[in-house]
């Protein structure tokens, strides 16, 4: 497709969508459960937990009788019960600092993960707008900055230099038969964080809450990984109670061995399993997925989800201006950090205008430009980043290291994009010479994670440069009231919009590898999921609380795009020829029905 097809959403599909993430699933009554354990020790199974909600009946065979309190409650209320609790914490922690209620809220939740699965994610589920800040961005980042103190039970799997040799036997210690999402850091770049080692494990645990969230997948098959390959973090290093390996990072073959390994050893266990690589520092995020895409079910989400995310509200932009979507080739972008993110996006940005245009990827690059910690990209740096070299600029348009205000006066660009990781580097100045753009609702993206690292606040982003600007964030903010009385939307551009769709479709459709057809398709399908009313107001993205409905539509775009190129093997009873025959809505209720939704099944014990 060449994003021709980018109108804003069918009634049909508007109206659909608005019944919100709850009317997404089946609520059919779940199949039986089969256990192998009875007693206290279901009890202690976060999986097979319900606390208060076991039926006096299944209390008897189970030999649970007795050892909960003699009332039955319902998940429904077990929820409020949860909510409750956590609205007092909200009243009683009033005045203390951000960080500490962050955390403590943070905890609560990490309690009931740890306690009752079902439970935690029927909440997570039901109140996403609520607590995806939490379990995700911003406080996740707060979360692994703490990890080594905050530490209580394991989660995920830990795999280190010193298991060399060992992990494909290690990788059959995970208890789970069956696992279909692997999300897998190195701990080298977590958010805007930096270096944070073996911490970094909340990342995978964070992103795989949202894959159970917002695409269903059963939180039995998931499964967050940790590659401890060292630290170069010295304050991490120096910390008596740093839980992971206290040496410097690997580098070279010494840490592609270790990284090979480990994608052999999960692949031979789950050979249909899908891979999201995460947080890794640019050189082993572009290097890595160089290296696997062609032979393992991997993506590279700060690359690739990133990127779909970032052109999907591109577009938005240029149909908020209310020009058709061709109108995209003329946008002056001006994209700050050129790392995993930025280098990611552009390149996407640049082949949509190439394919539009029909020209050719150098010639798509001329209204792009591109700055990175030594300022602007030109073909006079030296050193310059492989992947950069097809966006530097010629010195002769502006000169080399060009800062950002010089850059934006001079250029007047339609969009500024920030991925930088550096909090607040859209200043006053920066954002004042915004008011000079092109366009007519100029956009900015202040993309990196976590908040205190966003490129500018929201406030200050329309107080700045003006309340007609579109505005995107990485973490949420609060709309922001302007002087006239309007609302300035704020709009959450992550790829947590389309991470779930990608690894459900891919999923689902059996595809052994992630294709940029795939990858695509995607974009397009975020891209097209907004009405124009809603575009125009400035609201780019959906609603937090229609995440399990945009994760099925993409979902449904991705694995139609793998029948399209032909390597869909399809999954489980749903042979190929079965993908192949079914309409987009029967794609989508397909992908619906495959969702997960936590509801308690009976349970029945075997020995
Ligand atoms: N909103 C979203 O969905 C996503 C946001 N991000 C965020 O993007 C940020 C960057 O991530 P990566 O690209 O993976 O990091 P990276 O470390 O690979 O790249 C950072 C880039 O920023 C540049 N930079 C550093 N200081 C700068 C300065 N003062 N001025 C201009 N450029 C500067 C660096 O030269 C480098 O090119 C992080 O904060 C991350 O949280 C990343 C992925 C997804
Ligand atoms: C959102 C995300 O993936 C990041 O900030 O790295
Ligand atoms: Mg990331």
């Amino acid at each position: 497709m060449m994003w021709k097809n980018i109108a804003g959403l069918s009634k049909a599909a508007a109206a659909a969508r608005t019944h919100g993430s709850r009317r997404c699933f089946s609520t059919a009554i779940p199949g039986p459960c089969i256990v192998h354990k009875r007693g206290a020790d279901i009890l202690h199974d976060p999986w097979f937990n319900k606390d208060t909600g076991f039926p006096l009946t299944e209390r008897d065979r189970l030999g649970i009788r007795g050892l909960l309190p003699p009332r039955v409650m319902t998940c429904v209320q077990q929820c409020d019960r949860f909510i409750e609790s956590f609205r007092s914490l909200e009243n009683n922690t009033k005045g203390e600092p951000e960080n500490v209620v962050a955390l403590a809220k943070w905890r609560m939740l990490n309690r009931l993960h740890d306690r009752n699965e079902t439970l935690y994610y029927r909440v997570l589920i039901d109140n996403i707008k609520d607590f995806a800040p939490i379990i995700y961005t911003p406080t996740v980042g707060l979360v692994c900055q703490n990890y080594s103190g905050l530490y209580r039970r394991p989660r995920g799997m830990y795999f280190s230099a010193k298991d060399k040799g060992e992990m494909m036997s290690m990788i059959y210690n995970w208890p789970a038969p069956q696992v279909d999402m692997i999300v897998i850091t190195d701990g080298s770049r977590i958010l805007g964080l930096g270096d944070l080692g073996v911490q970094g494990i909340g990342i995978p645990i964070g992103k795989l809450d949202m894959y159970v969230a917002a695409a269903g997948i059963n939180p039995q098959r998931v499964l967050p990984i940790m590659l401890d390959v060292g630290t170069n973090n010295e304050k991490l290093l120096q910390n008596d109670l740093y839980l992971g390996v206290r040496q410097p990072r690997l580098e070279g073959e010494e840490y592609l061995e270790i990284i090979d390994e480990f994608m052999e050893a999960a692949f031979t266990r789950w050979p249909k399993a899908v891979v999201q690589f995460e947080d890794f520092q640019a050189k082993w995020a572009f290097g890595t997925l160089e290296r696997y895409r062609k032979k393992f079910c991997m993506f590279n989400d700060d690359v690739q989800g990133t990127a779909g995310v970032a052109l999907a509200g591109l577009l938005g932009t240029v149909r908020a201006q209310g020009r058709p979507i061709s109108d995209f080739v003329n946008q002056k972008i001006v994209v700050v950090g050129a790392g995993s993110a930025g280098l990611g996006v552009t390149k996407m940005a640049v082949q949509a205008v190439a394919r539009m245009a029909g020209i050719s990827e150098s010639e798509a690059t001329k209204n792009f430009y591109l700055i990175d910690k030594d300022g602007l990209v030109t073909t006079e740096r030296t050193k310059l980043d492989p992947g950069a070299v097809l966006f530097a600029k010629n010195p002769a348009e502006i000169r080399e290291g060009a800062s950002i205000v010089e850059v934006v006066k001079k250029v007047r660009p339609h969009v500024l994009l920030g991925l930088s990781g550096v909090g607040g580097i859209f200043n006053e100045e920066v954002l004042k010479a915004m008011r000079e753009s092109d366009s007519c609702k100029p956009a900015i993206f202040a993309m990196s994670n976590p908040t205190l690292n966003a490129e500018c606040t929201a406030a200050d982003a329309f107080k700045h440069a003006g309340g007609n600007i579109v505005f995107a964030s990485g973490s949420p903010f609060e709309n922001v009231e302007l002087e006239n009385g309007k609302v300035g939307h704020v709009n959450q551009a992550n790829n947590m919009y389309l991470f779930p769709g990608i690894g459900l479709g891919t999923l689902l459709s059996g595809a052994r590898i992630v294709t940029d057809g795939m990858l695509q398709a995607a974009s397009e399908c975020l891209a097209s999921y907004m009405t124009d009313e809603e575009v125009q107001k400035g609201i780019l993205y959906p609603s937090i609380n229609n995440i399990r409905h945009i994760t099925a539509e993409v979902g449904a775009a991705v694995l139609r795009a793998a029948v399209t190129d032909d390597i869909a093997e399809g999954h489980g009873d749903v042979g190929p020829k079965d993908l192949s025959h079914m309409s987009k809505e029967d794609t989508v209720n397909y992908i619906t029905r495959n969702m997960w939704f936590p509801v308690y099944s009976p349970l029945v014990h075997e020995k």
